[in-house]
């Protein structure tokens, strides 16, 4: 009899989702699966529980929650010696490492996928002492992951994101960063707007900020906009839909295993969309640290 841990946060994205993992748990204990649902309380509660079934005999972990409660269990597994499968239901606001990965949002879909036990291992980035399943960023607009209220959250979904990504642009006098930048692919000492240190292509919403990102390749894709004046970054703003932004001249794009930030100002960097410490850091891609059902 295999064992399912389900790690549910009740907080991330819409609230119809409990009854969707309900109506999961009810298809796999129909089929003889044995399931305990573990339901988070604050932070870091789905990592310490993914770091427990990690110990103990759990054959799959499935996680319901957004990117925040993903990167939780993907840190869990990354601190751990025995690596459990982990199947995403996603239930956040924009779900970018879901989509990325095309798991299906569909129930009986999603009961099938974790049937059928198709495993694939992907690459985690990796900061100090914390990991990342999508981007690790600093500088403008990554305010927006955590400043999204809640409540705006609910109501407009994806598009709360969307709309406070053009507030933090109207609103912010574009302050750049002098920032140096150290890798073997590239080194430069700039004064940039905004990095994006990223394993997925798909950011904050954003399905090609870094459009050539693969988490199977055993790289990070680096993107730094450069100070830009307005007419600048409407331009690569408007690109980023289709990925061209990175042939603009103020954008240096480049994949590397390993790049150092260093800064002698306040900056914070945000890791798959939650505050993760400040620079200087190095950031390194961590090959095939999670293992995910497809
Ligand atoms: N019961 C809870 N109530 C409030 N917050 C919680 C609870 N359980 C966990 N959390 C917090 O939720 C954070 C993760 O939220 P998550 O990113 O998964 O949802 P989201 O913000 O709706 O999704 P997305 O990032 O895709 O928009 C965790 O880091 C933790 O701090």
């Amino acid at each position: 009899m295999k064992k399912i841990k389900v790690i549910f946060n009740p907080s991330s994205g819409r609230q119809s989702m409990e009854r969707r993992v309900d109506r999961l748990c009810k298809l796999l204990l129909d089929d003889g699966y044995l399931i305990s649902k573990f339901i988070t309380q604050k932070k870091d509660d789905a990592m310490i529980e993914t770091m427990k079934a990690c110990k103990e005999d759990w054959d799959i972990i499935v996680v319901s929650g957004g990117d925040g409660t993903v990167n939780e269990v993907a840190k869990g597994i990354a601190n751990s010696e025995r690596k459990i499968p982990v199947a995403i239901l996603s239930s956040g606001t924009v779900n970018d490492f879901a989509n990325y990965m095309k798991i299906p949002k569909n129930i009986m879909d999603f009961y099938d996928m974790i049937k059928r036990e198709n495993t694939i291992d992907v690459d985690l980035g990796k900061v100090n002492s914390e990991y990342f399943v999508n981007v690790a960023a600093g500088g403008l607009l990554t305010n927006v992951g955590y400043q999204v209220l809640p409540e705006t959250k609910m109501v407009l979904g994806r598009m709360a994101y969307y709309i406070e990504g053009l507030k933090e642009i109207t609103l912010q006098n574009f302050e750049p960063i002098k920032l140096s930048v150290e890798s073997e692919e590239c080194s430069l000492d700039e004064e940039v707007l905004l990095f994006l240190i990223s394993n997925s292509s798909s950011i904050g919403g954003f399905k090609k900020l870094a459009p050539k990102a693969d988490v199977l390749d055993g790289l990070l894709d680096i993107v730094i906009v450069k100070k830009s004046g307005v007419q600048d970054l409407a331009n690569i703003f408007i690109n980023i839909f289709s990925g061209d932004h990175i042939n603009h001249p103020n954008v240096v794009y480049f994949k590397s295993k390993s790049v150092r930030l260093d800064t002698r100002e306040k900056v914070s960097i945000d890791i798959d969309g939650e505050y993760g410490g400040k620079l200087p850091a190095t950031f390194e891609i961590v090959p095939k640290a999670f293992r995910i059902i497809v």
